[in-house]
């Protein structure tokens, strides 16, 4: 199998590059292709950490070779993590506006390109920010199905952390998803939180405890507090220690913030969620994960079928995403997944430059 990996220069392309070695999950007879810019630093760096990595993993690299044009992106799946990020630094104001309209071109080029010069059977995991224009973009160029937006299964992994975290065990042992829009607008789905080795009686009353009477319709109001609360603290250090105090679904969001606005980014935990869509692609069985996808009616929202990206879990292999696995969801879920839904189709739409 082979792997395109799209800006591999940047943070999380040189992040992703490494584990999907170190991890084994492209042997020697594999290939894994890095995609940089044609002139300038990036298109002269790919060839340096192409060397770079046979120089660290030369007894089990996979081949590994250099593209620079969208044109000559050929793999099994393709992974984008190019485009410009959210500025680091505390107390930066996000303007995913501004990342959209600047990283909207790079996404058409490579779909374009795909498009017309692909296997037509490539699936691309997308990283690269805003999620959800990049997962439309692709999905228009190439079908639906052979597109997943990762942002919704790396929420999910840290939501099971501080879960995992504030119960004293280990992720592994967690279950559950994120739904929504990647970031500050996730939703975290309480009712589908599963404790491995505990019954449903068990896991009723620990869910109770970890979540206290909250309910999402004061997780957005929760964000923004704690947001503002520790972005006025000139110590990192007691700043990550407030996080701690934080219910889990609220930490989910506010920790990876904090450690962006750090200046330390979220290049090794965006790589391992990537990681592990890489290879449950590969693996060839249908599996669970989150991510954004394109719906077409699959689920009903607001008493309507719903169309449009949003996070949601999704059943995925070889061939992409094939069905939505969202059961009974709880009131409160339902409505802010649709409200999510609904803002990220406005959005959208002005990304789009105002084209329906
Ligand atoms: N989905 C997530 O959870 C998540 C998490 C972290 C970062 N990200 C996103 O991933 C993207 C990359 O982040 P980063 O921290 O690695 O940024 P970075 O600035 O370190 O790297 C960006 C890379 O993209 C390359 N690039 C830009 N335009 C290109 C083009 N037209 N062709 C080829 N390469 C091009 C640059 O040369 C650079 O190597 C950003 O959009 C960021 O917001 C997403």
């Amino acid at each position: 199998m082979d792997v395109s990996i799209v800006g591999a220069t940047g943070d999380v392309g040189r992040a992703i590059c490494g584990q999907l070695i170190e991890r084994g999950e492209l042997g020697p007879t594999s290939r894994l292709q890095l995609v940089g810019r044609p002139g300038g630093a990036s298109g002269q760096a790919v060839h340096g950490l192409r060397v770079d990595l046979i120089d660290a993993h030369d007894e089990h690299a996979p081949h590994i070779d250099v593209a620079d044009r969208p044109e000559d992106v050929v793999a099994d799946v393709v992974v984008m993590a190019a485009g410009r990020t959210l500025p680091t630094g505390t107390g930066v104001t996000i303007d995913r506006d501004a990342l959209a309209r600047d990283n909207r071109r790079t996404f058409e080029e490579y779909a374009d390109a795909l498009a017309e010069h692909g296997s037509g059977h490539e699936i691309v995991i997308v990283v690269a920010n805003p999620v959800e224009l990049a997962v439309e973009v692709f999905s228009h160029a190439l079908g639906r199905h052979r597109v997943i937006g990762m942002g919704a299964w790396l929420d999910t992994l840290r939501f099971r952390r501080e879960i995992a975290a504030t119960l004293g065990i280990r992720r592994h042992r967690v279950g559950g998803f994120v739904a929504g829009q990647h970031g500050d607008r996730m939703v975290p789905l309480w009712s589908t939180v599963r404790l491995r080795g505990l019954d449903a009686d068990e896991r009723a009353e620990i869910v109770t405890r970890l979540r206290g009477d909250r309910t999402l319709t004061s997780f957005a109001s929760e964000i923004a507090a704690a947001k503002q609360r520790i972005t006025g603290m000139a110590d990192i250090a007691e700043a990550f220690a407030a996080v701690d105090t934080l219910p889990p679904d609220v930490q989910a969001v506010v920790r990876p913030y904090l450690t962006h606005q750090s200046g330390a980014k979220t290049a090794h935990g965006t790589a391992n969620a990537t990681v592990d869509l890489i290879r449950t692609i590969l693996d060839g069985r249908d599996i669970v994960v989150a991510g954004q996808v394109l719906l077409d009616g699959e689920i009903e929202l607001g008493g309507m079928p719903w169309r449009g990206v949003l996070g949601v879990p999704v059943a995925v292999g070889p061939d992409g995403w094939t069905r939505v696995m969202l059961d009974d969801l709880a009131a409160d879920e339902r409505r802010m997944l649709w409200e999510v839904g609904q803002a990220i189709n406005e959005s959208l739409v002005a990304w789009r430059g105002g084209a329906p």
